[in-house]
């Protein structure tokens, strides 16, 4: 890693590196710590399936994707089951406060079933399935790996109560995602405009994927700041160059623990210096969510019923949280996407 990468802003959040590939009692408490207190921590790619060369071809695909013609993309433009493609400025995380759209594209792909998303897909991305797939079920894996590890550290007597509530159908969604350069003559305003708005998560983890040169991620903190959040944590040690893989909780782990795991607020903005502010932004998200019907009551755990919930806290941030918890996850979903995205609140067919 080279020195420039390890020189954080001042005001960088340190979050924990967790090395996953010993799920042990100690690792769960270290899971648990860095969910109630951040809400974020990183998971050391090592004790995973993913390689560089895994990351760097899913990365590629993406690159390769949105230089595909906007009249391409728009055949798969996205559907009512938040699937499919959406253009620069067609998302608003954050509609109270911001005067324009996200300055990003995405591409969204619902859960794989016998091997694909159930959607229509750009020739490019039918030619990589393959890769998708691959993508796709280690970041599945990942993600039940850390809902066990939470289980373990919340000492939930069932170890795989959360993962095994991840069942299909469910609102998990496998994001591709492009943030425009700043033209000199954008009338963007990287003062006031933004590229993704501030929002928690709407599931249950997130799993997110950065480039080495490409920040951004700024996270709330508990006194009311934003920190960035580097792409290569300092004291990160890794004989690759591949970027840790950032975890959030997202809402729903926050609604079934009464608050205790946080599902922290955070935003993308525009790189401070003009030149990087000029140059692309390439992220892929991994939303994890429980399957439609779970509902949100908290969960059997001694830690979670001696928690006392901030009466004054609300969980979640961002268009559609609802003002009452809401019953199942996929009631809370509807609610969000409707305010991101101004979908009515039913599933429909792809
Ligand atoms: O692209 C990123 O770095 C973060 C995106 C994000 O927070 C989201 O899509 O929910
Ligand atoms: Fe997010």
């Amino acid at each position: 890693m080279g020195s420039s990468q390890q020189q954080n802003a001042p005001s960088a959040i340190q979050l924990p590196i967790i090395d996953i590939s010993n799920p042990d009692t100690t690792v769960g408490a270290q899971m648990l710590e860095a969910a109630r207190e951040f809400g974020f921590l990183y998971i050391d790619p090592k004790g995973t399936e993913f390689t560089e060369d895994l990351v760097v071809r899913q990365f590629e695909l993406s690159r390769q994707l949105f230089s595909l013609p906007d009249s391409d993309k728009e055949k798969c433009r996205i559907n009512r089951s938040n699937r499919g493609w959406t253009g620069m400025g067609g998302e608003t995380l954050d509609p109270r406060t911001q005067r324009r759209g996200d300055l990003k594209e995405a591409f969204n792909m619902g859960e794989f079933i016998n091997g694909r998303p159930e959607q229509p897909l750009p020739d490019l991305l039918e030619r990589n399935i393959e890769l998708l797939l691959e993508f796709e079920a280690s970041c599945r894996k990942v993600s039940a790996q850390i809902l066990d590890l939470l289980g373990l550290g919340l000492q939930i007597e069932d170890a795989q109560f959360f993962s095994s509530r991840h069942t299909q159908p469910s609102g998990c969604i496998f994001r591709l995602l492009h943030y425009s350069p700043l033209a000199q003559d954008s009338d963007y305003d990287p003062g006031v405009d933004i590229r993704a708005g501030a929002h928690s998560d709407y599931g249950s983890v997130t799993l997110l994927f950065q480039r080495p040169s490409q920040p951004g991620l700024e996270i709330r903190t508990s006194d009311d700041t934003w920190a960035p959040v580097p792409v290569f944590p300092e004291g990160y040690e890794s004989s690759t160059t591949l970027p840790p893989i950032l975890v959030n909780i997202g809402d729903l782990l926050s609604y079934w623990t009464n608050g205790l795991l946080k599902s922290t607020v955070h935003r993308v903005v525009f790189p401070k210096d003009s030149q990087s502010a000029g140059e692309d932004r390439y992220s892929i998200a991994y939303f994890c969510h429980p399957a439609d019907q779970v509902e949100l009551i908290p969960v059997p755990s001694r830690i979670v019923a001696e928690h006392v919930p901030d009466q004054n806290a609300e969980i979640g941030y961002g268009g559609g949280t609802p003002s009452q918890r809401a019953l199942t996850a996929q009631q809370h979903l509807f609610k969000r996407l409707e305010a991101t995205y101004g979908f009515r609140g039913e599933a429909s067919a792809v």
